[in-house]
């Protein structure tokens, strides 16, 4: 996956915003980027660039080495709140992507079952979104994106509205789906702690126009599982990398 030399630019004459600027970013299979950087920075912009809802000015985005040319079921996109179809059982939100595609009821069925499970809403299944916690909600959004099974999943600060516990056990399970399922992750979050525990690598925006302004690997995405999310979160090397990624933001916004 990389942006090369991608530039996003909205409106003309004087209300033109210039969104991002001369982005160029790669990563391999299986990472998971999380993007940081002040608000308006295009963070959203980006990701909306990837996901194909939003056509470069100039530059281009290539997944495996083929221009983005739309939207497509390789990308599942999450919000921050769940945009999910109130009309529609848990069941029936879950299984819409592969619905759309023309699945068999079987197949459907199926994977909508399996990524509820993994998500913990199996119990769940004939209930409407009003009748679930916004957490719960999130855990939907996310189901229903992997029920696709994308090879990329696109996340919009998709924990922003969640309370402390359970932004915490969202993260926990989100690791483990990505640890087992081998997809790659774009994550937006405006909590650079969330960044550096999730990813692989954390890249950081500069004020709008956003560029890329820094790009750190972090190990910590690997030993959560079996050092545990307190301990790994309070480690001074986690606490050193967080403050260093905190550190340039702030740097930037000066
Ligand atoms: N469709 C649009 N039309 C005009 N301007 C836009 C549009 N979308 C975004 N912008 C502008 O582009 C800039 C970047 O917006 P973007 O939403 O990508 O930033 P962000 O980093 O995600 O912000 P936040 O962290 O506050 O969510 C902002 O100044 C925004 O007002």
């Amino acid at each position: 996956m990389a942006f090369t030399d991608v530039s996003v630019t909205f409106g003309q004459g004087k209300d033109t915003v210039q969104a991002l600027d001369r982005v160029s970013l790669g990563f391999g299979r299986g990472s998971f980027i999380s993007v940081v950087g002040p608000s308006g920075c295009g963070k959203t912009t980006l990701l909306h660039v990837l996901a194909g809802f939003q056509k470069p000015s100039s530059g281009r985005v290539t997944v495996g080495g083929t221009e983005i040319r739309g939207t497509g079921a390789d990308r599942g996109v999450v919000f921050q709140q769940g945009a999910l179809f109130p009309w529609m059982t848990v069941a029936g939100n879950a299984a819409f992507g592969p619905r759309m595609r023309g699945a068999s009821r079987r197949e459907r069925e199926e994977r909508a079952g399996h990524w509820l499970r993994v998500v913990g809403l199996w119990d769940f299944r004939d209930r409407y979104p009003y009748e679930l916690s916004g957490g719960m909600q999130q855990r939907l959004a996310i189901a229903r994106a992997l029920a696709n099974d994308p090879a990329m999943l696109l996340m919009d600060e998709p924990f922003g509205a969640l309370d402390a516990l359970t932004r915490e056990r969202m993260q926990e399970e989100l690791q483990a789906v990505w640890r087992s399922s081998g997809m790659t992750l774009l994550f937006i979050t405006h909590s650079v702690e969330e960044a550096v525990f999730l990813g692989t690598d954390v890249v950081v925006m500069s004020p709008r126009p956003g560029r890329i302004v820094g790009r750190f690997p972090s190990p910590f995405a690997q030993d959560a599982a079996t050092r545990g999310t307190r301990t790994v979160k309070s480690d001074q090397a986690f606490v050193a990398l967080r403050e260093q990624v905190l550190g340039l933001i702030l740097e930037g916004a000066a």
